[in-house]
């Protein structure tokens, strides 16, 4: 990240006269929402304390950076609990009225909209405001380049009021509203290249842009980085149900939902909760070990991952039921507590994966005893900065049907040669 960048966003942050002096430790409190009609037997209830998030058993696969002393991310998850759940907020509010000029196009040609921006903006300031003493580096979607143009002006001015409304109406921050220039240099504190040493914030204000404004599946997903691993995860999913999207039950998908908030901590297992509030439940993965009982995930659109790839990899192995497409993380979420085995994801060849779409949803799933890999079996390397550096796809599923999994996938490849970009 640029240095002149940090230096302005914490002076912007630090200065501001502001006081973080509510106690109210996280969003405006709401009727607790009960979970005890979920379904899933891979629910667990659990004690709603952050101690009971920490002395808890884990099924975690993910080596620690010192693997002896187990590092405690408790202050950074509840300060990413917060800063993702306030971002969901934004997003379900401009998601309910979505403009056509709210929605703007990236030079690569994907869509982003004023609620990616939004998102990025008060996912940055939470952070920032709720760790004031710990070095701030994120690794982060967007970038302000496109709003600085003269005619995003009307686009930035309504950034910048969603950003406001929403902090106001939350009323955690006592802050003066931030301006439009605050905005842009907030929006650049994301530039940061990650890497192999410290720690970064890996965020993804909106996964799934197409799926938010189709009105299906988005995710707002933020990881931490310590020396290169991943040691905690948070995935906000607005319009996750909170009962399983399995095949067979998607009609689940198109009920109004409450939306998901999953999190992990390195060692500590995958939870979820309401996004309105309700106690975390512990979540597994399915531990199917029969592939003719396994359902699998893949993306929504075509385009991002291969269809006809996942479908003969599913056959070769076994797989009965049809796949569940679902856009954004959400399908690690799905994964993480059970809904289905494996997901599956092989994009055009000369794609590269971007860490902000893997990095939250790999720690829930890797929490709940699930394993991510690329085509050659190797785990994924979050440490080689923005992007990650994989051999053909990604693949997910729990420890026991991975080396089945794996031969499917390796021996597919064979077969069907992925169209280059
Ligand atoms: N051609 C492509 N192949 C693979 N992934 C792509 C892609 N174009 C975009 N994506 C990524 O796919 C993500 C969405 O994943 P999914 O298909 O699982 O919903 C997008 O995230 P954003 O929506 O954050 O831009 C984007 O990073
Ligand atoms: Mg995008
Ligand atoms: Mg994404
Ligand atoms: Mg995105």
């Amino acid at each position: 990240m640029a240095m002149s960048s940090i230096t302005a966003v914490a002076r912007l942050v630090h200065l501001t006269p502001s006081i973080s002096s509510n106690p109210k430790p996280f969003l405006s409190p709401k009727p607790l929402f009960t979970l005890f009609s979920l379904k899933s037997s891979s629910y667990s209830p659990i004690i709603s304390s952050s101690s009971s998030l920490n002395s808890s058993s884990s099924s975690s696969s993910a080596a620690a950076p010192n693997s002896s002393i187990r590092m405690s991310y408790d202050k950074q998850l509840a300060a990413a609990k917060k800063a993702a759940s306030l971002a969901a907020t934004l997003c379900q509010n401009v998601q309910k009225g979505l403009l056509q000029s709210d929605v703007q196009s990236k030079s690569d040609k994907s869509p982003v909209t004023v609620a990616d921006y939004g998102s990025q903006v008060l996912v940055s300031f939470v952070l920032q405001k709720e760790l004031p003493d710990q070095a701030f580096s994120l690794v982060a979607e967007e970038d302000s380049g496109d709003l600085r143009k003269e005619e995003s002006q009307e686009t930035l001015q309504r950034i910048t009021k969603l950003v406001n409304d929403t902090i106001a109406n939350d009323g955690s921050y006592k802050v003066s509203p931030l301006s439009e220039g605050d905005v842009l240099t907030i929006i650049d504190s994301g530039m940061s290249e990650g890497g192999p040493n410290g720690q970064h914030w890996v965020l993804d204000p909106i996964d799934g842009t197409k799926g938010f404004l189709r009105g299906d599946q988005y995710a707002i997903a933020l990881g931490l980085l310590d020396e290169g691993k991943v040691v905690l995860g948070v995935l906000a999913c607005p319009n996750l149900p909170l009962e399983s999207i399995a095949s067979g039950n998607q009609s689940a998908l198109n009920k109004a939902s409450a939306g998901c908030l999953f999190s992990a901590q390195l060692s500590c297992g995958t939870y979820m909760e309401s996004l309105e509030g309700s106690p975390p439940v512990k979540v597994h993965v399915s531990n199917t070990e029969n592939p003719e009982e396994a359902s699998f995930f893949e993306s929504y659109e075509a385009a991002h991952s291969s269809h006809s790839l996942s479908g003969s990899i599913a056959k070769k192995l076994g797989v009965k039921a049809p796949p569940v497409r679902i856009d954004s993380q959400a399908k690690y979420g799905a994964l993480s507590r059970g809904d289905g085995a494996i997901y599956l994801r092989f994009p055009n060849k000369g794609y590269r994966e971007k860490i902000w779409d893997h990095a939250a949803g790999y720690i829930v799933v890797a929490e709940a005893g699930g394993v991510a890999s690329d085509a050659a079996g190797e785990p994924l390397d979050f440490s080689k900065g923005r992007y990650l550096d994989l051999d053909t796809g990604i693949i997910v599923t729990n420890r026991k049907l991975m080396p089945a999994l794996l031969k499917a996938v390796q021996d597919s490849l064979k077969e069907e040669v992925l169209p280059s970009l």
